[in-house]
């Protein structure tokens, strides 16, 4: 069996090292996570109580960029590791990965464009083309998700790998206890209410609007104002409009007001998107941290190690997270 789009680094695991592992999670984290221990030779069970096209990865943009994603040695490398994962996969048919050229607008004096190191076509941003209000901007090609299409794919890739699917809730850890061998954490906002004492994780609630594409294929992005986050996302057959990041928040209603005053915002930095036809709309709650939980977590019936509180950067970071697992895997969970 192989799975497309995969650079081999590493000998998959002997049969003596193949564990019976259950991820808790089908978001893209669970997925990724499960993909990338199975191609490691493990007997992997996702367990999941909302299926993966309902999940908050579902709701993703998805551009592989740092948003309301900590600056650590840890993350830069999780970006990096993804990033190269994901120009791979670009060259993947039916994968959904491409690498879109597009613009990050600056809003502040000194931006933080640390991110740019894995990126060779980030170049600074034509001033002219910039909105009022920018400071800067970067023009890049960066790994551009199309969700519809990805999180099937990776599905069908986890599937291929022979990854066994079960869709029911996990009340506590302790169930797992005996079917499996170690367990992966990859609940996302519910991650730190399962591992219990972790309370760290807090919704930032993201709307989003599509609409009916013009005929666009650069993306652009402005999210340096908190308060005035907007993003212009174009995919195949709909741009993906956002956005809002609100902290503390679990509504998950649209509201109209403010789907209003993304798409007034939007047409400001893209006029072609003004008045194009509305043909979905969805509402997300990104799972943040202050910082990432990626570690093994000891003292539970079984080994675990915690996946989650990806914030904006769930999908960004995802190939290093399970390349991260694995290792952590191999490591006996330490
Ligand atoms: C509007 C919006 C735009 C975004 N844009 C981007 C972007 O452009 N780029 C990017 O990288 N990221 C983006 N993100 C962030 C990204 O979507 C998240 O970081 C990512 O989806 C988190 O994935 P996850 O797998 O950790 O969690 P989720 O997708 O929420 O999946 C969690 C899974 O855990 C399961 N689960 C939880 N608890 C239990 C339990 N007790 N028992 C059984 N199952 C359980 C659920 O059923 C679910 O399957 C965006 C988010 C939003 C809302």
């Amino acid at each position: 069996m192989s799975v497309q789009g995969h650079t081999e680094r590493g000998d998959v695991a002997s049969p003596s090292d193949s564990k019976r592992v259950t991820v808790v999670g089908a978001g893209v984290i669970g997925l990724t996570t499960a993909v990338e221990l199975a191609r490691d030779g493990h007997d992997v069970t996702v367990v999941a109580d909302v299926d993966t096209m309902q999940t908050v990865s579902s709701v993703s943009a998805a551009l592989w960029f740092p948003y309301r994603a900590e600056r650590s040695p840890v993350v830069r490398d999780l970006l990096r590791t993804s990033f190269e994962r994901f120009a791979a996969l670009s060259e993947v048919a039916d994968s959904g990965v491409e690498m879109r050229a597009g613009t990050v607008v600056e809003r502040s004096a000194a931006p933080d464009r640390s991110w740019t190191e894995f990126v060779p076509s980030a170049a600074e941003a034509d001033p002219f083309l910039l909105p009022a209000g920018a400071t800067s901007g970067i023009r890049a090609t960066l790994p551009f998700i199309v969700i519809p299409a990805y999180l099937p794919w990776l599905r069908a890739q986890a599937s291929v790998l022979g990854v066994a699917f079960e869709h029911r809730t996990v009340q506590h850890l302790g169930e797992l206890a005996g079917h499996a061998d170690a367990a992966v954490i990859a609940a996302g906002i519910r991650g730190g209410e399962l591992l219990g004492g972790d309370a760290d994780v807090v919704p930032v609630r993201g709307q989003v609007v599509r609409v009916a594409n013009p005929g666009l294929t650069d993306w652009i992005t402005d999210t340096d104002d908190p308060e005035r986050v907007t993003y212009v996302f174009p995919r195949r057959d709909d741009v993906v409009v956002g956005g809002t990041s609100i902290d503390g928040s679990w509504d998950l209603e649209v509201d109209v007001d403010t789907e209003r005053a993304i798409l007034e915002r939007a047409a400001a930095l893209v006029p072609a998107i003004a008045g194009s036809p509305v043909v979905g709309r969805a509402v997300g709650l990104r799972p943040a941290r202050p910082s990432i939980r990626l570690e093994p977590v000891a003292g539970r019936e079984l080994p675990v190690i915690a996946a989650y509180g990806h914030g904006g950067a769930g999908v960004t970071l995802s190939w290093g997270t399970a390349e991260r697992v694995r290792a952590m895997l191999r490591n006996d969970g330490r």
